[in-house]
């Protein structure tokens, strides 16, 4: 793949306010007039005198700049009803366009590429924070919006909104089609992903089976393996997309937000564009990039009072924005040290983004409150920072191969050429020239044909097979155009940039976008309070209710439909690019016009070059100038100029050919849906099987491990009780020993005493003592002796005994030591034995809960035939 993209070059704090916060400047700091604004300090200048302040007066941002900084603004949202009741004061206002202001210490002041004060709508944020992105992103330069905030502080309501106020996903989703519609020249084909980081483990929202999915990493960067893609053809189709996966995402309460995000989301829209009809030609590269939407989980204070499971949550929420702040001051510290994307999920797929391929934009919204101030102040440092990092954004640009986009128009182009062999009659039974599954229907078909054909004796029959031949490859035409966007408009557009686009919301999309979600989420005393302050629009809770149901019944409706029909001739694309394909798992369907009820008829005129093989589609100004091409199936029969008529018998049989084609179809489709349904079955059995095996295993060594254990504590026990005895033993002992020395001394004493009494009458003088007298003393003096003697023998007998137990009692307590640390790690193995078991036993039970829901699926289809 050639791609081309931007190169990180963290900057070189270069100006004395480099690393201060007063020193803020701006995305167009190289470009633009920098501006100073005396008498503003920042917290770590303010004691200097008169510090200057840089920021840009100018934005948007042009889009000819090569080198640019993040975009970022913050954004205050208003104080909450129940802030207000608490009678929070304001710590931190909006000070003009770019400047916001600490209200206790007006130093205190950062400067922004934009401060949006609360009364600012979602679409004036969107206008200055994110078009850029956006229509950067549709010429092939990959973008990233991002919003960022302590809990509450209105991080969902910019990115997602609601129906009153559309945030800036929905809003870029609109504006994404709109520079469809404005660009004429180009072809476009968007797909759609959408997932969450929920306590560092990556979950697929539109596919609640991918979970836990792991983040690998190819020369293009880090992507997440086997997520799921959707081809999008519409507005309201991105947005049903986002509904259905917003029900999969891990939502909490908190006592900040009774509605609070408890993981991190990223919705991708990856955009393939290439020139449109025969402005296409062979060989030419294909722009392409991707849109990343990032709806981040807002840091938890340590006031927040939580517990058990949202306390897990919160520590992991926090780490991985710690991590996502540590990564953009290392980014911006000009050190060139290590940068820590791998420490967490989110910094390794925002790794690409941050390191300065494609434009960033960092929204931060904060609260004004006063409780909430030091918060707040943290906000602004992070945003501060992340204004440092220089991006060098440029178009990518990828090779035929790598293309979908290529891949469905080379095949349409062969597709046209078939059918135009086949009406000019040159080939009847052309070699394939492309493999793939629609080609693997049609060589089937045409098999059918070709053994048809040696019996058929009449030329009614042969024109029959033609025109069997010719719808097929009609239809498959029209499905893979309607997979390509294209504008409805002639003419040549005007640039992008200076386009006023269209915002406004059909009753279609609003559908899709929450009914004020979050305003659900406030406590009955702050709703009253709510309703009261927004007289304009009495909400009863009935209506809320209703509202909900209805919102509720519309998307399920949608869902059924898609799944019934395909409607939208849904594509899904999961990714594998760590072998380099693409596997569509569901091939494109026929959606017919009468199954959008949901949807009034969506037409959309395929802006095509060629008129004898052009599949027309009408375009219908009700939807917005925008809408997404779904054929009517009359008005292409009707504008179609293939189906030759020779007769009114002809023209019956022909009909009648194609009433029963289109019937095959669907049998196919369904026989080859229900045959994949029986694999996934099969194989769901087999996993089961195994898991069930696995299990078996697990209890049996779980028995051996508890039965071990027990002879462990046996052992144990008996060792303690040895221990105990030895004990006992050895206070006897040392009591004995102690006894023996007492005597040993008193002896000593005794010993001492005799001997100095026997000394003086030994003396010379005393010689003269009579005789039996000395020999009964001498007689004394002897015995005394001996018993010293044995004492002496005694003690060192008692010694050697004494040492001989402590010997035996320190082995004793190495054994017992032994046995505990074996007590210890069976008790381990044990514990994780039993974790394994659970997580069996809960992979057991959602393999059954997709095998049931499997089943149904196949069921009805079965019921179908
Ligand atoms: N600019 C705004 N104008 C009016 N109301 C707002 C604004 N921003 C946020 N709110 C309201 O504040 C509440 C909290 O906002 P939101 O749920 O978007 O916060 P969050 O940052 O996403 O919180 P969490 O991180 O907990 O998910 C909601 O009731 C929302 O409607």
């Amino acid at each position: 793949m050639a791609s081309t993209q931007g190169i990180l070059k963290p900057r070189k704090s270069t100006s004395k306010y480099a690393n201060s916060p007063s020193s803020s400047t701006t995305s167009s700091s190289k470009h633009f007039p920098e501006a100073s604004v005396d008498n503003l300090s920042s917290p770590a200048s303010s004691s200097r005198s008169k510090p200057q302040y840089f920021y840009s007066e100018s934005l948007p941002l042009g889009s000819e700049r090569s080198k640019e900084n993040v975009t970022v603004t913050v954004r205050f949202r208003p104080l909450s009803p129940r802030e207000i009741r608490r009678g929070e004061e304001i710590a931190w206002y909006a000070d003009g366009e770019t400047i916001l202001r600490n209200e206790e210490t007006p130093s205190i002041a950062y400067a922004y590429d934009r401060v949006f004060g609360p009364t600012t709508t979602t679409r004036h944020v969107y206008d200055i924070a994110a078009q850029h992105v956006v229509s950067g992103a549709m010429e092939g330069v990959n973008g990233t919006i991002f919003a960022y905030g302590v809990t509450s502080s209105g991080k969902t309501h910019t990115m997602h909104g609601d129906q009153r106020s559309p945030g800036i996903i929905p809003l870029a989703i609109k504006d994404a089609f709109s520079y469809i519609q404005e660009t004429p020249d180009r072809e476009f084909l968007l797909r759609v992903s959408y997932l969450e980081i929920y306590n560092e483990v990556v979950n697929d929202l539109l596919n609640p089976a991918g979970q836990n999915l792991r983040i690998r990493e190819d020369n293009q960067g880090a992507f997440v393996e086997g997520i799921k893609e959707e081809v999008v053809l519409s507005p309201a189709h991105a947005l049903s997309l986002i509904a259905a996966g917003e029900e999969h995402r891990h939502v909490g309460s908190t006592n900040f937000n009774l509605l609070s995000s408890r993981s991190h989301t990223i919705f991708t829209l990856t955009i393939e564009s290439s020139p449109c009809g025969d402005n296409n030609t062979e060989g030419e590269s294909v722009n392409f990039s991707q849109l990343n939407l990032i709806d981040l989980a807002g840091s938890e204070s340590s006031k927040a009072e939580t517990t058990g499971v949202s306390r897990k949550e919160g520590s992991y929420i926090n780490k991985s924005l710690l991590t996502l702040g540590t990564v953009i001051s290392k980014l911006t510290d000009g050190r060139g040290s290590h940068i820590p994307y791998r420490d967490s999920k989110l910094t390794r797929l925002l790794q690409s983004s941050l390191s300065g391929h494609g434009r960033v934009s960092l929204i931060c919204t904060v609260t004004p409150s006063s409780s909430n101030s030091e918060e707040t102040h943290n906000t602004l440092k992070f945003a501060h920072r992340a204004k440092h990092i220089e991006i060098q954004a440029a178009q990518n640009k990828i090779v035929d191969e790598k293309s979908l986009i290529k891949k469905y128009q080379n095949e349409i182009r062969s597709l046209k050429e078939e059918l135009e062999q086949l009406k000019t009659g040159v080939v009847t039974f052309p070699q394939l020239k492309h493999p793939g599954p629609i080609a693997d229907d049609i060589l089937i078909l045409k098999q059918k044909l070709k053994d048809g054909e040696v019996k058929h004796e009449s030329k009614l029959d042969q024109e029959e097979e033609e025109e069997e031949a010719k719808a097929i490859l009609l239809s498959r035409i029209q499905r893979l155009t309607k997979l390509i966007l294209v504008s409805t408009k002639s003419s040549h557009p005007s640039k992008f940039s200076h386009l006023r686009r269209g915002y406004s919301f059909g009753e279609e999309e609003l559908a899709y976008l929450p009914q004020r979600r979050r305003d659900l989420s406030l406590d009955e005393e702050n709703m009253e309070l709510y309703v009261s302050l927004d007289t304009s629009e009495e909400i009863n809770n009935d209506v809320l209710k209703e509202d909900k149901k209805v919102k509720k019944t519309g998307l399920l409706k949608w869902l059924k439909l898609r799944k019934r029909d395909g409607s939208y001739g849904a594509l899904t694309i999961t990714s594998d690019r760590s072998s380099g394909a693409k596997s569509i798992s569901s091939p494109v369907s026929t959606p017919k016009t009468s199954n959008h009820n949901h949807h009034p008829p969506i037409q959309q005129s395929r802006h095509s070059h060629s008129h004898s093989q052009s599949v027309d589609f009408l375009f219908d100004p009700k939807q917005d100038n925008q809408q997404q091409i779904i054929e009517d199936d009359n008005s292409s029969q009707h504008d179609t100029p293939v189906v030759s008529i020779s007769s009114p018998s002809i023209t019956r049989l022909n009909h009648e050919i194609k009433l029963k084609n289109e019937q095959i179809s669907l049998l196919e489709a369904q026989v080859a849906n229900n045959q994949l349904l029986q694999q996934q079955l099969n194989q769901k059995v087999l996993e089961i099987e195994q898991l069930q095996q696995k299990v078996t295993q697990l209890t049996e060594s779980k028995t051996e491990l508890e039965s071990r254990n027990k002879k462990l504590a046996d052992d144990s026990k008996y060792a303690k009780g040895l221990a105990s005895a030895a004990a006992v033993e050895l206070t006897a002992l040392s009591d004995e020993v102690a006894k023996l020395m007492n005597q040993n001394e008193r002896l000593m004493a005794e010993l001492a005493a005799a001997a100095t009494a026997t000394t003086p009458k030994n003396s010379p003088g005393n010689r003269k003592t009579t005789g039996p007298a000395k020999n009964g003393r001498r007689e004394n003096v002897n015995t005394r002796t001996k018993e010293q003697v044995e004492m002496k023998r005694e003690l060192a007998l008692s010694r050697e005994r004494e040492m001989s137990y402590g010997t035996l009692l320190s082995q004793k307590d190495e054994r017992e030591a032994e046995l505990r640390r074996r007590l210890e790690e069976s008790k381990q193995r044990e514990a994780y034995l039993e974790n394994e078991l659970a997580n069996m036993w809960v992979m057991v039970a959602k393999l059954k809960r997709l095998q049931g829901a499997e089943t149904e699926p196949s069921e009805s289809s079965k019921d179908l035939d």
